[in-house]
């Protein structure tokens, strides 16, 4: 029996970890009939190790986890593959599949795109004279949109960002859109506040790229405001969080769907889980997927990652940018087909 644990980060934050379960559940409510389970990394439980075991007892054989993280570094190339090999030790019977983490993908542009025009003037103790009404004029030629990411200590990911800042800047009518980091890494918050000021915007408006809320969007809330306090002369605008929005679920069945089948998908809203055989084109960029069995080629990228931490070329021919290529040396499987992912006479070549 196949099973989807789904991998949240954790938050010290409870409103972050609830939103995470919600979300799961908004998940599982569009697969009845499989088995999804949820866990986090790290500040809350259930563990990695107790969403296993959750899954083992719903008689699961295959559980395939999938990181609800937006990009491949420490957490999702590290941390989780780690949690895995602890997972494999435990439950020698299980067939563990790592799917991948959401990444650079279309779905987040438009739930961005989503977000950007929900934005809301952010709110300023009355009596000051905020731009709301004093810039009510401000043309897209004098608007910036600043991205805000995490930030990471791995390149990989903090470049994928700067990515999909530009995919987003490819569908705005803006002048600008500018990213920035509210830790680890530069450029910072401030730094990209600073950088849109001088670039001439009378607009700012501040697009956090984080899945849920907690501490660093509440942070992120604070600083900006004080940010539009202290600058009466700009419009400041935030946008929400990703948060439930539907195209993130689908993203998410789209991980599932691939890490266990082999590929994605086409058009979930019709998606019970369950795919028909198929034959695909093949178009390999990866130089070693012919040795490669399953959930193993999962795994087994990530631990490049991990053994050779700087060594960033391995860990992309998994964690790639790729994103519409398919394991498609995966073919054909569905669920219940024991002759699926693990069997090694499914191995094709192009
Ligand atoms: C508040 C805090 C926890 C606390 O202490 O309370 C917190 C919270 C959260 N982090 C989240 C995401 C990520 N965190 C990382 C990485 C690191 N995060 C770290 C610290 C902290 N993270 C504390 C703030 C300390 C401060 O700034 O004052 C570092 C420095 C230390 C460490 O944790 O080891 C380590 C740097 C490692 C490095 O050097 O690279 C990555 C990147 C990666 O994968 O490595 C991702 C993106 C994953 C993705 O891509 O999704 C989310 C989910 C947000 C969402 O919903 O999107 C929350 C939840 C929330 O905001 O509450
Ligand atoms: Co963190």
């Amino acid at each position: 029996m196949n099973a989807i644990l789904l991998v949240g980060h954790g938050s010290r934050d409870p409103e972050g970890n609830e939103e995470l379960l919600e979300f799961a559940q908004a998940v599982a409510d569009r697969v009845p009939g499989t088995c999804v389970e949820t866990c986090f990394l790290e500040l809350t439980r259930p563990s990695i190790a107790d969403g296993v075991q959750a899954c083992v007892k719903r008689g699961a054989t295959r559980v395939v986890l999938v990181p609800i993280i937006l990009f491949a570094a420490g957490h999702a190339k590290i941390d989780i593959p780690m949690a895995i090999d602890r997972a494999k030790a435990r439950h020698p019977q299980v067939e563990f599949v790592y799917g991948r983490p959401i990444g650079v993908h279309e779905k987040i542009v438009s739930i961005l795109q989503s977000r950007l025009k929900e934005a809301r003037p952010v709110a300023v103790p009355a009596g000051m004279n905020n731009a709301v009404e004093a810039s009510a004029g401000v043309t897209d030629e004098e608007t910036a949109v600043l991205v805000l990411g995490r930030g990471s200590s791995d390149p990989d990911a903090n470049s994928d960002f700067f990515k999909m800042s530009r995919m987003l800047w490819e569908k705005l009518p803006y002048t600008w859109v500018e990213s920035s980091f509210i830790g680890v890494t530069q450029p910072s918050f401030s730094d990209g506040l600073e950088r849109c000021v001088r670039l001439g915007a009378k607009k700012i408006i501040v697009l956090p790229y984080f899945l849920f809320t907690g501490v660093l969007i509440k942070r992120i809330g604070e600083m900006t405001e004080e940010f539009a306090e202290a600058h009466p002369e700009l419009q400041v605008e935030i946008g929400g969080y990703f948060g439930f929005h539907p195209q993130l679920v689908e993203l998410v069945l789209e991980r599932a769907n691939e890490g266990l089948f082999g590929k994605v998908a086409a058009n979930c809203d019709n998606c019970q889980f369950r795919l028909e055989a198929q034959e695909h084109h093949h178009h390999h960029h990866d130089h070693d997927h012919d040795h490669d069995h399953g959930h193993d080629h999962h795994h087994h990228h990530d631990h490049h990652g991990h053994h050779h931490e700087h060594d960033h070329a391995h860990a992309h021919s998994h964690n790639d940018h790729n994103h519409e290529h398919h394991h498609e040396h995966l073919h054909t499987p569905s669920v219940g087909d024991s002759s699926g992912i693990a069997g090694s006479g499914q191995v094709k070549n192009s």
